[in-house]
Parts: C-alpha cells; sequence; structure tokens
C-alpha cells in the first residue's frame, strides 16, 4: 500500500492558504490598531502640550483628510470582513491588502507632513509602533507586510535628511537599527509559521495513512471486511430512507490451496492482486463497494442493484478473469484460475447479517454445483 506523503507543491498550496486565512483574522486587529493611531493622531492638540505646527499654516486641513481616509478605509474593510459570507474567500485577502497599501500611503503622507513642518517628535515612535504591529499581524506573507511598511520607512528615512533636525543622524541609526530587528524577527516568526503548517500537513497525512491502514487490505488495496461492514450498514440505512434495492456479491477463488501449492505463495498474492482487479473492472458505479472479506474470499456491495443487475456483475466478472486468464495447472477442473460466485438481493425486513449469510449459502450452492458458476439465494 502505498505511503502517503504530501509534495512540495501541496505544501506550499496549504500555506498559500494558511496565509490567507491567517492574513483574514489578523488583519482586523492592525486595522483597529490604525484606527487608534489616527484617533491619536486627530485629538493630538488634547495629547501634547507642546505647541502644534502641522495645519498651523494650512487653509486646508490635509492631515484631518488624511486620517479621515484612514479612518474610513480601517472601518469599512473591518466592516467587510465582519459581514462577509465566506469568511475565508479570496477576495477577502486581496481587499485586505488592497487597503494596507492605501493606508501605507496615507501614513506615508501624514508622516511627510508632520516632517516638513519641523514637527518630528510623532513621527519616529509612531512608524516605529506601526511598522513592529504589522509586523506582529502580517509576519507570515512578506509581500503584504513590506508593501505596507516599505514605502513608510522609505518615505520618513529621506523626509529625515531632506528636513533635518537636531536628531536626524541618531533616528538615522536607530532607523537602521529597527530595519534588522524587523527583519531578523520577520525570519524567525516566519520560520516558526512554515514549522507549524508543516507540521499540521504532516499530522494531515498520518491521519490519511492511517484511515488507508484502517480501510484497505494491505496486499490487494482494495476495502477491507471492516470498511465493508461500515458501507454495508450505510447502504442500509439509506436503503431504508429511499427503499432502493440492495445486492451482495460473494466471491471465492476455487482451488486457491492447490494454486498456492503449485506456484507458491507470493505467487498466490499476484494472482488475487489480479483477482482484485477484476473484480473492481465489474463494476460501474462509484457507490459499489470491492472488499476482501478474507483469505480468497471477496464481497461486493451494490447498493440500487437488483438481483438481475448483480447477476449481469457476476457475468462481466468471469468474463473479465477470463481476459488476463490466470493459469492454474494444480487446478482439477480448468487450467485457468475461476471463481464460485453466490449472490443475494435485501428483502423487505431483512438485515445485514442475514444478507451476508443469504450470500454465503449461495456462494455455497455454487460450490456444489461443481464452481466456477454463480448462484442467486433463492428464498423460502
Ligand atoms: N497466497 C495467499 N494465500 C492465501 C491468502 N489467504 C489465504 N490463502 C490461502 O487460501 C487457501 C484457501 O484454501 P481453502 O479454504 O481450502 O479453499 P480452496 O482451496 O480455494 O478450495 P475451494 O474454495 O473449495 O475451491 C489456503 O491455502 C490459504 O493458505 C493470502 O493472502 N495469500
Amino acid at each position: 500500500m502505498p505511503e502517503i506523503r504530501s509534495s512540495q507543491s501541496e505544501l506550499e498550496t496549504r500555506l498559500k492558504t494558511m496565509r490567507r486565512r491567517a492574513i483574514i483574522s489578523s488583519g482586523p486587529w492592525f486595522l483597529w490598531i490604525n484606527l487608534l493611531f489616527c484617533l491619536f493622531i486627530l485629538g493630538r492638540h488634547y495629547f501634547s502640550p507642546l505647541p502644534q505646527f502641522v495645519n498651523d499654516t494650512q487653509e486646508i486641513p490635509v492631515l484631518e483628510i488624511l486620517m479621515g481616509l484612514i479612518l474610513i478605509t480601517s472601518s469599512s474593510v473591518i466592516f467587510i470582513l465582519r459581514m462577509a459570507h465566506d469568511p475565508h474567500a479570496e477576495w477577502l485577502g486581496k481587499l485586505l491588502h488592497g487597503a494596507l497599501v492605501c493606508i501605507s500611503v496615507l501614513w506615508v503622507g501624514c508622516f511627510y507632513l508632520f516632517l516638513a513642518s519641523g514637527d518630528s517628535r510623532i513621527v519616529f515612535p509612531f512608524a516605529a509602533l506601526l511598522i513592529f504591529t504589522a509586523l506582529i499581524s502580517l509576519y507570515f506573507d512578506a509581500r503584504i507586510l513590506l508593501s505596507f511598511t516599505l514605502p513608510i520607512w522609505v518615505v520618513v528615512l529621506i523626509c529625515n535628511f531632506v528636513y533635518p533636525s537636531e536628531l536626524t543622524m541618531l533616528n538615522a541609526v536607530l532607523y537602521v537599527l529597527l530595519a534588522g530587528l524587523f527583519e531578523s524577527g520577520r525570519r524567525i516568526l516566519r520560520g516558526w509559521f512554515v514549522l507549524a503548517i508543516s507540521r499540521e500537513q504532516e499530522t494531515r497525512d498520518l491521519i490519511k495513512q492511517l484511515k488507508m491502514l484502517a480501510n484497505h487490505d494491505p496486499l490487494t488495496g482494495i476495502a477491507n471486511r471492516r470498511s465493508f461492514h461500515l458501507q454495508l450498514d450505510k447502504a442500509m440505512q439509506r436503503q431504508q430512507q429511499c427503499n432502493m434495492p440492495l445486492s451482495l456479491v460473494m466471491l471465492d477463488v476455487d482451488h486457491f490451496k492447490k494454486y498456492n501449492d503449485y506456484y507458491g505463495h507470493q505467487a498466490g498474492d499476484e494472482c488475487l492482486i489480479k483477482v482484485a482487479k477484476c473484480l473492481e473492472d465489474a463494476t460501474r458505479s462509484t457507490q459499489d463497494v470491492v472488499a476482501r472479506f478474507g483469505g480468497e474470499e471477496f464481497i461486493m456491495l451494490l447498493p440500487d442493484a437488483t438481483e438481475q443487475q448483480a447477476i449481469e456483475v457476476a457475468k462481466r466478472i468471469q468474463q473479465n478473469l477470463q481476459v488476463p486468464g490466470i493459469a492454474h495447472a494444480g487446478s482439477p477442473a480448468t487450467p485457468w484460475v475461476t471463481i464460485s460466485i453466490g449472490i443475494s438481493t435485501l428483502q423487505p425486513g431483512s438485515s445485514a447479517s442475514r444478507l451476508i449469510a443469504e450470500a454465503d449459502a449461495a456462494l455455497y450452492k455454487a460450490k456444489e454445483h461443481g464452481r466456477n458458476q454463480w448462484q442467486t439465494f433463492t428464498h423460502g
């Protein structure tokens, strides 16, 4: 049975999906931060006893307009994210990205106004706070993180030299140091994010592998007895609800002990794999279940199949077996592998165990009548 292990491209796809989900869940928090910073700037006259420079000489309150735009953008996106029908939709991630780029440009305008008016007191702490809160909420997506932080970073650094104050050099050095801290922090956090996603993917693969082992026969790869019983129970429930027909086909390889004795156990295993393939090829509906019932015994669950349809399946199996014509020199009957088939169809008020017993009885009848044939269970 093949081992289930995700490929690199599957992991990349998962990372992409998780990045989108992460941005949609942490984006609103960051938008709230932007909103609060905006309110602080708008109410700066109340917070700071120092004289204000920005807008003192301007007729149009540009700063207030910029802050208003950030407020509107942030609150509308928070609202849309809350009201969205599908909270993980791809367009939400794109909307958030677009909004963050706009907000970044508006902050650039705001910081420019402060620096150009010679008032750099809040620019550096504010820019640093914005950049680090962006790091906390967007570290898993370098593209979105940089498209928000880079414009602020570059413009504040340039303005620092174009509109110098006595703190210029110190600010610049601090800013470069912060850039180093920012990038190393981003790499560490991103590393943890990727590790968490790949561990989650490994766990998913493991669960898939365990499910596969629990439900499939390791030799032939078809369903095992446990899985067959689960599917039969489900089919019985559906049948009771919809009153649809349901048939079982039980199969046994003829003189298989002699096959093993003649060709060896390894060849016997290969023979069982080929028989399982023939059975699978004979089914038509995706609902049909082919299972290994034990040893050289197989069983087929045919939901929505009448007795006549089950007989057609049995005939197809016999035809399929003749096509590869698996040689059976040790057989006292035919020189190739044949199977005996028992068919039962669910009767009103019957049960799963009775249906299996009836298919078994029909199989026994086929064996009794000389093997290499199908028989149906005849009631009363
Ligand atoms: N190679 C191989 N043989 C198996 C496997 N499981 C069961 N068998 C063999 O299948 C044979 C079943 O033998 P019997 O129950 O006597 O059935 P039979 O020889 O087919 O006789 P009839 O069914 O009456 O035709 C035994 O020899 C088992 O060892 C398996 O996984 N691989």
